[in-house]
């Protein structure tokens, strides 16, 4: 009876079907050898045909040639993620050239379809934008001229409305889940401090070297103008919990009387800036270890979300991570600094809060270009999905593990490290423009070369992998920063890193340090 019941159960549900797409590879295309090779392991591939192993979704990458589509990868995607679409849309990728299309029928990937505003011919497609890019600007005068009287009538009305969104903003700075909270921080007077010398310029900053209470500091010097990012960088510092031995201390901001300008107290770090150390000098398998540890790991505390004693630190997004933007101590370790691009992730829809939210495009353009994940690069990051902003931070991260490592002695025969560079710097040069980049980066899907050796070094699989999840082109087939910091956590000095990073991969979300690292000094 038992065994019948179990037969008919068996029946009577319909098998679980794994989904089919279209395989196809163009090999002459420049598309990535890696990214194919990722492809081509999401299923079994029989000719032309894929059976996916772990999703649901087909995709295809498409690309206009002489008005016609063609398909540069036709395969099953690599990780879970939701394709309600039956029919592949398109999604224009970098100027209207290139598409992808994402889709969850069997083989729906073998053709693409347009939406609306698209044709099935893309040249209708692209004559549709340009019309759209001529007329854009007249019919934006009209209408504006239309808004501006009706404006006028509605603007005592907003006044009245802007008035009661304000108090009640009030009653929602008790609310810890979504809360805007700040530390107080005592206002410095710019006598107190004893200015030294330069330590460093950014864009807009020009460092010093002071003493303040008795203490080494690092004095920001803003100009007047730069009021904005001031505020923005003092408003992160002062964000309740925001003390982390792997972020730069804050001790506090003023105005100096004299020329307006704007400055912030630091910690001083002793090394300066993570670019400068890496320049001077190279580092040891361990050294290079404590830097990658402490830099995973204030990258993860900043996205972190705590509530602790009433006290809310919402997740911020850096936004402009670069080894110019990360600081050396004394003791090896690094510490994110330079949060003027910063944005502070609330998971609130509360006018007050949002209108703190930074969401300054200038940044965007002015943060290090060569740490720009392919979908800042492409202009696809919506700016209100805390996700994406994230992602980029990890991407970015993963441009910060190469570079160490690309000066550690140990991983280079006879300690013969190569001279400092910047990520894409071999590869484009040092005066690399947003288009080369966008190009290399983004199509042709190209990161920092690895060195091949590395793959003799018991660990330099293991580095390979993670360098490939940080920077990886889907930014939601990145590990996050949260998975990434326990990798180097608490690890023990043994043999064997490569056997237990990869148990540690696969139990990626424990948060126990599996690694134990090899000594190689
Ligand atoms: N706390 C510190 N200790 C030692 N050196 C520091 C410290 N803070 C900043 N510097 C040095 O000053 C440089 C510029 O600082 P910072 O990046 O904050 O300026 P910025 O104008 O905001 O830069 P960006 O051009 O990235 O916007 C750093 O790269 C580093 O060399």
């Amino acid at each position: 009876m038992e065994d019948s019941e179990c037969i008919m159960c068996i029946y009577s549900k319909p098998l679980q079907q794994k989904r089919r797409c279209f395989f196809q590879i163009t090999e002459s295309t420049e598309h990535n050898y890696r990214q194919n090779k990722k492809y081509t392991a999401a299923g079994s591939v029989s000719g032309s045909v894929q059976v996916c192993e772990t999703t649901d979704c087909c995709v295809g990458y498409y690309r206009i040639i002489n008005g016609t589509p063609k398909a540069d990868v036709l395969a099953c995607d690599r990780i879970e993620k939701s394709c309600p679409d039956e029919t592949c849309k398109a999604q224009p990728r970098i100027n209207n050239q290139f598409f992808t299309c994402m889709c969850s029928t069997d083989l729906c990937n073998g053709n693409i379809t347009w939406g609306k505003e698209q044709t099935s011919n893309p040249y209708s497609y692209f004559s549709v934008v340009f019309m759209k890019k001529a007329v854009k600007p007249l019919v934006g005068i009209l209408l504006f001229m239309c808004f501006w009287i009706v404006a006028a009538q509605w603007r005592s009305c907003l006044k009245k409305k802007k008035k009661n969104l304000q108090s009640s903003s009030h009653d929602y700075l008790i609310q810890p889940s979504c809360s805007c909270q700040r530390t107080k921080t005592s206002e410095i007077d710019i006598s107190q401090i004893e200015l030294q010398q330069i330590v460093g310029r950014g864009h807009f900053a020009t460092v010093f070297q002071g003493t303040y209470q008795g203490s080494v500091v690092a004095v920001k010097f803003l100009p007047a103008a730069y009021e904005h990012n001031f505020n923005t960088e003092k408003e992160i510092y002062e964000l309740p919990l925001l003390k982390h031995t792997s972020i730069v201390n804050f001790l506090g901001a003023g105005r100096k009387p004299d020329d307006k300008s704007w400055f912030i107290v630091l910690q001083f770090a002793e090394y300066g800036s993570l670019h400068s150390f890496l320049s001077k000098q190279t580092t040891s398998w361990m050294f290079s270890l404590k830097l990658c540890q402490s830099l995973s790991q204030g990258l993860s505390y900043l996205h972190s979300d705590l509530l602790s004693h009433d006290l809310h630190k919402p997740p911020v997004a850096h936004r402009d991570l670069s080894s110019s933007n990360v600081l050396v101590r004394a003791g090896g370790t690094c510490a994110l600094s330079d949060f003027g691009c910063s944005t502070i992730l609330r998971s609130c829809s509360d006018p007050y809060c949002r209108h703190n939210q930074n969401k300054n495009m200038k940044c965007i353009q002015l943060g290090t270009l060569h740490y720009m994940a392919p979908e800042i690069l492409e202009g696809f990051v919506n700016l209100n999905e805390s996700m994406f902003l994230m992602q980029g931070d990890v991407y970015a991260l993963g441009l910060l593990l190469w570079e160490i490592w690309m000066r550690c002695s140990d991983l280079f025969e006879g300690g013969a490290a190569p001279q400092h560079l910047l990520p894409y710097e071999l590869e484009l040069g040092s005066n690399l423009t947003l288009e080369s980049l966008t190009l290399y980066v983004s199509y042709m899907d190209k990161r920092p070369c690895i060195p091949e050796h590395w793959e003799l070094l018991p660990q330099g699989a293991a580095l390979r992998e993670l360098l490939e999840d940080c920077w990886d082109s889907d930014s939601e087939a990145r590990l996050t920063a949260h998975s990434i910091s326990p990798l180097f956590s608490d690890c023990k000095v043994s043999a064997n890193f490569l056997r237990v990073f990869k148990a540690r991969r696969m139990a990626k979300h424990h948060h126990k340090c599996l690694i134990e690292v090899m000594d190689l000094g």
